[in-house]
């Protein structure tokens, strides 16, 4: 990725309202070429809606968007053959066996990865010949990962891809994500409500509340937020347990060496985590909505 480049993904005052109800109230979104961009937020805030806009599933109501250069609503096939998919909801191809239906999505495309490679990059060499109604869930979440990256995509996107993973698979599947943005190059739009997924995977966060971007940023900077502050724990001289939380826990714990004279008893500091941040976000109420607070980027960029 370069500053310069175009973002594969663009969307500038995106709205959308179903019937009288707005559900997006201008979104403002930019995924840059081998970036991985997660967009958590609540339950109903929006994000399949702005994933879906993004897909060009769903028409929007206002706004700019561009998608690999074109317009989601007038994608054409080649467009959509840049594009790869793991949805939520599981294509009805019960009856069908593994290779066997790898190898039919793999004829769709110009360039497709060999169907038996992507079964051992999946891990699931040993299933080949099952059909899918046998699999696991998690067996059945990972072929629906195989058939999004079939087709060699530069865009995918993942609506919550681990859900119904064992740690195992999802430490496998992050390696591949991993290894498909760093090493391929693959912008990946991820959502998902696994904050240690989204601090694992992706280069910047977007947070979305009520339709609207609340935050955006790396996870670390995000866990810096303005608004979540670390907490010092520490034993009084007395030996009851005491805990506080600070904007400088640094400075505290100097005061507490100095009271002390000397070492602390028990002392343990915790940053704010990246799932502290969210919760503030999610919990702040809707007027605090234009403020800054927690945005660790400039206003004006986009996430
Ligand atoms: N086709 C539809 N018609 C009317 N309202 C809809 C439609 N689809 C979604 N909504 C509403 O839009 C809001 C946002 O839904 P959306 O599915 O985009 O949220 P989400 O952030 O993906 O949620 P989740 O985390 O639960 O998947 C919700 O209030 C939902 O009820």
């Amino acid at each position: 990725m370069t500053a310069s480049s175009a973002p594969v993904v663009r969307a500038r005052g995106l709205t959308m309202a179903y019937g009288a109800v707005g559900i997006l109230h201008g979104v403002d979104l930019d995924v840059h070429r081998g970036e991985v961009l997660a967009l958590l937020g609540p339950n109903g805030a929006g994000k399949t809606t702005t994933v879906e806009i993004l897909e060009g599933f769903r028409r929007r109501s206002g706004g700019e968007v561009s998608v690999l250069g074109s317009d989601p609503e007038r994608g054409d096939d080649a467009w959509r053959a840049r594009i790869g998919l793991v949805l939520q909801s599981w294509r009805d191809h019960r009856r069908w066996r593994v290779a066997e239906l790898l190898t039919h999505f793999a004829a769709y495309y110009a360039d497709p990865r060999d169907p038996a490679g992507l079964l051992d990059l999946v891990g699931l060499t040993e299933q080949a010949g099952r059909q899918v109604e046998r699999l696991s869930g998690g067996q059945r979440r990972r072929l629906d990962v195989a058939l999004g990256i079939v087709g060699r995509p530069e865009l995918l996107f993942l609506d919550e891809p681990t859900t119904g993973f064992d740690p195992e698979a999802r430490h496998e599947f992050h390696l591949l994500v991993e290894r498909l943005a760093r090493e391929e190059g693959v912008t990946v739009l991820l959502t998902t409500h696994d904050l240690v997924e989204a601090e694992r995977l992706a280069d910047r966060i977007a947070m979305l509340v009520g339709g609207r971007i609340r935050a955006h940023g790396t996870p670390a900077e995000l866990a810096r937020g303005a608004a979540a502050r670390a907490e010092v724990r520490w034993t009084a001289a007395d030996g009851t347990p005491r805990r506080e939380r600070t904007a400088d826990p640094s400075r505290l714990v100097w005061e507490l060496h100095r009271d002390a004279g000397g070492p602390i008893a028990g002392l343990e500091v915790r940053r704010p985590t990246l799932e502290d941040t969210y919760l503030h976000m999610v919990h702040r109420p809707d007027d605090a909505a234009a403020g800054t607070e927690g945005n660790t980027n400039s206003e004006e960029r986009a996430a």
